[in-house]
């Protein structure tokens, strides 16, 4: 079996109640309390406001969930009020339903976001290595409470430029790591989706997030977004291929004695490794630094074993300088 390198029992040392979510007495309070302003987004599970509270003018932003299993709500909020008060994990302010629906909905911290894709173009080198530092915290957090993200990506990554601050949200697909488990294959977003999610293995680890990582920290240096742009879930093993070569693919597959679905064995050809500098271009060259380079090549492998630790990843050279 594959165990996770990182905090592989951090769930073993805590009470039952920490991760066993479906025995969470959900205490709701008075949505009353909220008043929405505008809608500022929406996904396969929820539509988000903007809103206040009204008893002391906070503003704040309001998760309407869709209608979903209730052991999945439950799942999310526990993982949101074990992990409130880490570094960058989006506070979880209040859960409420809505008095006539009675859906519920989750109350959080208000963040002025500006959109990865007006925001990005306008980083400098430091600012990539500063705010890609920043979001490692959190995984490194999460992780060491026992808990994967599953859905690391710009979306679910909020960024106050004024304040330099980030928070990392959507814990709707997060879950807590147990070794040995079986875990769903079918999770983050197809872009940021880990070689293991795409030859069906299994027993994966928080190791997922950061590949998902590494794909955002690759879009982000190369202005590429995204950088692995499959156009399904076959697609997107031979986009990643494409990139780092189907030499290591065949060895992965070997190594977790894995076999490639009929599908994506039609459509794989043999690949060789393509160097990060057949990226560089005009507008992305303040981005580059051997340090990038050797962090992308630790990060972008298939074998989820071999990719560093967040903390590992946080001890890279690439972020020595943000500390002069
Ligand atoms: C789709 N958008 C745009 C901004 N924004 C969106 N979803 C958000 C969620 Br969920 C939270 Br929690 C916060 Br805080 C912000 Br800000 C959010
Ligand atoms: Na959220």
């Amino acid at each position: 079996d594959s165990i996770a390198k990182a905090y592989p029992y951090a769930n073993t040392n805590k009470p039952k109640e920490y991760y066993d979510y479906e025995f969470l007495q959900v205490t709701w309070g008075s949505q009353d309390a909220y008043e929405i302003s505008k809608k500022i987004g929406r996904g396969k599970y929820s539509e988000v406001f903007s809103g206040v509270n009204t008893l002391n003018q906070q503003e704040c932003v309001i998760k309407v969930l869709k209608p979903v299993k209730k052991k999945k709500i439950k799942r999310e909020i526990k993982i949101l009020q074990n992990l409130t008060g880490g570094p960058n994990i989006i506070a979880l302010l209040d859960v409420v339903r809505d008095p006539e629906s009675r859906v519920p909905c989750l109350i959080f911290e208000n963040v002025n976001n500006t959109d990865f894709r007006a925001l990005y173009p306008r980083f400098t080198d430091m600012d990539v290595r500063y705010y890609m530092y920043e979001l490692l915290k959190a995984l490194d957090y999460c992780h060491s409470m026992g808990i994967m993200h599953r859905d690391v990506k710009p979306h679910n990554v909020m960024i106050d430029h004024e304040k330099k601050q980030i928070r990392l949200i959507d814990w709707g697909l997060a879950d807590f790591y147990h070794p040995g488990e079986k875990y769903n294959v079918r999770v983050a977003s197809r872009c940021f989706k880990g070689p293991e999610l795409l030859v069906d293995f299994h027993y994966y680890d928080y190791s997922l997030d950061l590949w998902s990582f590494g794909c955002m920290l690759a879009g982000m240096i190369f202005r590429k977004e995204p950088f692995f742009g499959g156009t399904d879930n076959y697609d997107q093993l031979v986009k990643i291929a494409k990139v780092i070569g189907t030499d290591k693919l065949h060895e992965y597959l070997k190594k977790y004695d894995l076999k490639l679905h009929p599908h994506i064995q039609k459509i794989m050809g043999k690949y060789p490794v393509k160097p990060w500098d057949k990226f560089v271009t005009n507008e992305n060259q303040k981005y580059m630094s051997p340090e990038v380079f050797d962090l992308l090549d630790q990060l972008l492998q298939y074998d989820h074993q071999d990719r560093p630790t967040a903390k590992e990843a946080m001890n890279h050279p690439y972020f020595g300088k943000i500390f002069v």
